[in-house]
């Protein structure tokens, strides 16, 4: 997986960006920016997560595009949304949040597969 690095939209992050700021104790504030450290390094590891897991199924795009296969596979799918069930029930994550998340990701692939399969007919790969 690629690493992280300082582009220009992490330098100009402010972690402490808050409209809380004022409205309460110090204290409190030092507690939740201390937690929010930690949410912020789960984001940013969701989003290269993400990037690796959309590189893949691009590859699946062109192949699918080469072999004229269509986009979606709904057995490849339900068999997906088991397992994932099963592990986000392992580990504490509401199932029913699971399987919306991994359908709103695979709506987006068969989308880029579908854009993949269009380019490759117009560009005559199918002839
Ligand atoms: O494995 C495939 O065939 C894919 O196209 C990838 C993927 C996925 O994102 O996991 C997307 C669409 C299919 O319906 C099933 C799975």
């Amino acid at each position: 997986m690629s690493e992280p690095n300082l582009n220009e939209s992490t330098q100009t992050f402010d972690p402490h960006a808050s409209s809380l700021q004022g409205e309460v104790q110090q204290e409190v504030l030092d507690e939740l920016f201390s937690i929010r450290g930690s949410i912020d390094n789960f984001d940013a590891q969701l989003v290269y997560l993400l990037a690796e897991r959309f590189k893949a199924t691009q590859r699946v795009g062109h192949l699918k595009a080469t072999h004229q296969l269509p986009p979606s596979d709904p057995n490849r799918e339900k068999a997906q949304i088991e397992r994932l069930r099963s592990l986000a029930h392992e580990a504490h994550l509401d199932p029913e949040f699971a399987e919306k998340f991994l359908n709103f990701i695979i709506s987006e692939v068969i989308r880029h597969h579908q854009h993949i399969s269009d380019s490759h007919k117009s560009n005559g790969a199918d002839a």
